[in-house]
């Protein structure tokens, strides 16, 4: 049997008891680590946490793992219980749904553990989540590479009066090009968009394409660590959120669309000049 398990935003203790009863019985247990990271990120420490919980050890399953070793995980599927975790929820923005059809064709069968996701989760600030439209990526801009197809998606949802959630680019375990050149992959740090990026790359595509679906004084809200102890949002003009920072990842961000007055009233509270207590600590503290 394949399980594939949510994890939940924060950290280890947001697997639900249903999950934790999965992963207990499981002989092998592969966490998806390149689409989201738990609040202790990617660092050793966190790993170990939840196989401490776990009481076994976890596989970290990049994308590559994922892509191109799948039969791996499905072939240990088919002769035992094994887990696939994914942080949030594994349907929420990424889509394992490769690995569920192919464990399907093979006979082998799925269960599926939701959690919360970033995509619900951000309903915190205020805006309604059905006054949400198309959900876009932004990716890091380089030297010779500067997408901007999520422009026309933004507008859409802004001619409309509906949302933008704007997920930001993760890099994990990305070959660097100098490496691919000579035949033997090196790998890159791993790299998390912060808003202020994603602002200034949304900034320079309105610029260059003359457009009006939004501009400096365009009302967004930041989210950095959604769910986790030490969670920050902030709402306000981008021109503002351009210089705030949100601190460690993962960020998104959210283009405002037509809002309705109690909307607004909840959005207030995340402003920069009121009493924001976005930040969940138990003191209060942010
Ligand atoms: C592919 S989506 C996440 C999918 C995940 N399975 C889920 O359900 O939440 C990853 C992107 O969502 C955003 N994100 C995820 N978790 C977040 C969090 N806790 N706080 C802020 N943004 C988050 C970031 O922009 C990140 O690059």
């Amino acid at each position: 049997m394949l399980y594939v398990i949510g994890l939940g935003l924060g950290d280890e203790k947001d697997i639900t008891l249903r999950g934790l009863e999965a992963v207990k019985k499981c002989e092998k247990v592969f966490m998806e680590a390149y689409t989201s990271l738990l609040s202790f990120g990617l660092s050793d420490d966190g790993i170990a946490t939840l196989e401490n919980l776990y009481g076994k050890p976890i596989t970290i399953a990049d994308r590559e793992m994922v892509e191109e070793k799948a039969d791996e995980i499905l072939s240990d599927a088919r002769a035992s219980d094994v887990a696939f975790l994914v942080v949030g929820d594994p349907f929420g923005a990424t889509t394992h749904s490769d690995l569920v059809v192919r464990a399907r064709e093979l006979g082998i069968g799925v269960k599926v553990v939701h959690n919360a996701s970033v995509m619900n989760a951000i309903g915190i600030c205020g805006l309604q989540l059905y006054r949400y439209g198309e959900t876009v990526s932004i990716p890091f801009f380089t030297d010779v590479w500067r997408p901007d197809s999520f422009y026309e998606k933004i507008m859409k949802n802004r001619e409309l009066g509906l949302h933008t959630l704007c997920l930001l680019d993760i890099r994990v375990k990305e070959p660097s090009w100098e490496s691919l050149s000579r035949g033997k992959k090196k790998y890159e740090p791993p790299r998390y968009m912060t808003i202020n990026t994603a602002i200034e790359q949304l900034l320079e595509v309105v610029q260059k394409l003359g457009g009006s679906a939004y501009d400096e004084d365009t009302d967004c809200v930041g989210f950095a660590r959604v769910g986790s102890e030490d969670q920050v949002i902030v709402a306000g003009p981008m021109k503002e959120l351009l210089s705030v920072d949100f601190g460690l990842p993962l960020h998104c961000l959210v283009i405002t669309g037509k809002t309705h007055p109690l909307e607004e009233e909840m959005l207030n509270t995340y402003r920069l000049n009121t009493n924001n207590d976005s930040n969940q600590k138990d003191d209060g503290s942010v």
